[in-house]
């Protein structure tokens, strides 16, 4: 952080001596009022006597009898400076302020964490890389472990922000940095939870669960695994692009180069995925600039293998956000055929645009659709070989990146995703082709989110089969699942938790009433003439 009272920083405006402009007199007059006696010959005392440099006639000694050597020493005196410095705070105590500042606006809950946090570095731009990242961390584990902290923080007096923040700043910084510039009250407090056994407290609060989603997940195996993974800061996952670059060169290019420090490793299941530590600026990095990696966790790149497209295709992903997905989908029909990347977002669809560009691809048509069933999406009736469905959810399988997911949503946002999901896939498999595949992805853990809504589809979409994700994965990957769905856990797989199902729709299928008249209206309406009868041009869709 800037701090202007640091030893060897120059206040503001502070020049050196002998640099001899106009502001030396005033300075030179500021000194013999402050400085008292003045040691004959000592520096100060030439500073005040000096003759500003530009009023020296050339080749003119300033004083009678001075070598030249003396002048040359006397242009680097020490810096002197009429800067009084206020009495320094410890860093500790501006940082553990500077987080509680953070943790107020976070915890209104009114948007999400991460653009808090960034909207606040913005607003402080002095603060160096690493004030960034001990506020940025240690609000993240207050996050992580706010029930906790909260439950703790009650036998404490004062702000109870700021005892979020202890709390926070000795699991990331240590306590030997954080108790020295902490009260007496504050120390005692400290003293007294540190008595209290981990065990003591219920798993809901150890694990630092809300209890909507605790009652969700404890049925699950190994829970504690679970729930500390999720409450564990994940790693950072990128994916290389498989139409510029290879794995294991970019890995080895990382490994001598730029990503040296961050012990890039390849990601165990997928073929194009590398894992790092740390948080690396990989956005300033050149394969980044020009489209060669892009940041996905391992468990997105896998949903890619489950779609499967083929070059040449029709397909569509319904769900397309900021084009994490689009890009490896497109990537995998060798930039051929057409992809089309929906979404009720134009803003994030915005976002994708600068990286469709990145990459390279020219199959993608970017559509911002006003809901799942725009016209523009049932002009697709039964056109598309693959579909993704990458679902709105609650996101608690990405905990580890977003822990205040937990905190924003509850029971009826939970109730509202689900009713959303059950009809964008409603709308999603009207555009499946005869023998084509929808793939229905979410990144939660919730069986409301995930087996429910897959057993729901199936049982009002007869014409759809469910395909087992396990051989397909195995053929591709090593990784290994029971099937028919794909479930990644962060304590068992290290990605964050996804499901995906895989419904195939029956070759005999034939189209509904519904999707047929839709597709006759708009041939009718002059739409028609392109591949199939249908025009959608890059344009009108
Ligand atoms: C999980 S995110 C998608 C992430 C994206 N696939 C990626 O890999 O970056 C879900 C997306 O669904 C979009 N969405 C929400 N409601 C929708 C709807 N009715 N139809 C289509 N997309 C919708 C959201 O705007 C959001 O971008």
């Amino acid at each position: 952080m800037s701090n202007p009272s640091k030893p060897g920083r120059r206040p503001h405006g502070a020049t050196g001596a002998g640099r001899g402009n106009k502001k030396d007199a005033a300075r030179a007059a500021a000194l013999s009022a402050s400085a008292g006696a003045v040691r004959p010959g000592s520096a100060t005392e030439r500073l005040m006597n000096a003759q500003p440099r530009g009023s020296r006639p050339s080749g003119e000694r300033a004083f009678p009898g001075q070598t030249s050597a003396q002048i040359a020493s006397q242009d680097k005196l020490p810096v002197v400076s009429t800067y009084v410095p206020k009495p320094r705070q410890p860093v500790m105590t501006v940082r553990l302020d500077q987080i509680r500042q953070v943790l107020e606006e976070v915890l209104t809950w009114r948007f999400a964490a991460d653009s808090i946090v960034s909207h606040w570095f913005r607003a402080h731009p002095k603060l160096g890389i690493r004030d960034r990242a001990e506020v940025a961390e240690v609000v993240y584990d207050v996050l992580r472990h706010l029930r906790r902290y909260r439950q703790l923080g009650e036998s404490g007096v004062g702000n109870a922000v700021r005892r979020l923040a202890i709390q926070g700043a000795i699991a990331i910084l240590g306590a030997e940095k954080v108790r020295p510039v902490l009260d007496v009250g504050e120390l005692a407090w400290l003293d007294r939870i540190a008595q209290i056994e981990e065990q003591s407290l219920s798993l809901q609060v150890r694990s630092s669960l809300p209890d909507w989603l605790f009652d969700r997940l404890k049925d699950m195996p190994e829970l504690e695994a679970l729930t500390s993974a999720l409450n564990t800061a994940a790693p950072l996952d990128i994916r290389v692009n498989p139409m510029k670059a290879d794995r294991d060169e970019m890995l080895a290019d990382l490994i001598k180069g730029n990503g040296v420090r961050h012990a890039p490793v390849a990601t165990p299941y997928s073929p194009w995925g590398i894992r790092l530590k740390g948080r690396p600026a990989m956005n300033k990095w050149h394969q980044f600039e020009h489209g060669l990696i892009e940041v996905q966790d391992e468990g997105s790149q896998l949903l890619a293998l489950l779609v499967g497209p083929k070059r040449g295709e029709m397909v569509i992903d319904f769900c397309a956000g900021a084009g994490g997905k689009t890009l490896l989908l497109g990537a995998l029909m060798r930039s051929t055929g057409r992809l089309y990347a929906f979404d009720v977002s134009a803003t994030r669809l915005a976002k994708a645009k600068p990286r469709f560009a990145r990459s390279g691809l020219s199959n993608i048509v970017p559509v911002a659709i006003e809901h799942e069933n725009d016209t523009r999406v049932r002009r697709l009736a039964g056109k598309a070989q693959r579909v993704l469905v990458d679902a709105p959810c609650s996101g608690v399988g990405t905990l580890r990146r977003n822990p205040d997911l937990k905190w924003r949503q509850s029971l009826q946002s939970l109730q509202e995703l689900t009713a959303l999901q059950t009809k964008i896939l409603a709308s999603a498999s009207r555009c499946v082709a005869p023998g084509g595949r929808l793939v229905y992805a979410t990144c939660s853990l919730l069986k409301e989110e995930n087996q429910d809504q897959a057993e729901l589809f199936l049982a009002n979409h007869p014409d759809f089969e469910l395909i087992d994700a396990a051989p397909i994965l195995a053929s591709r990957t090593n990784l290994h699942i029971e099937g028919p769905y794909l479930s990644l856990r962060p304590d068992v797989h290290g990605t964050d938790g996804f499901f995906a199902a895989i419904f195939e729709r029956k070759k005999s299928a034939t189209l509904k009433n519904t999707e047929s008249e839709e597709i006759q209206t708009l041939e009718s309406n002059s739409l028609a003439e392109t591949e199939n009868k249908i025009k959608i041009s890059r344009e009108d869709v």
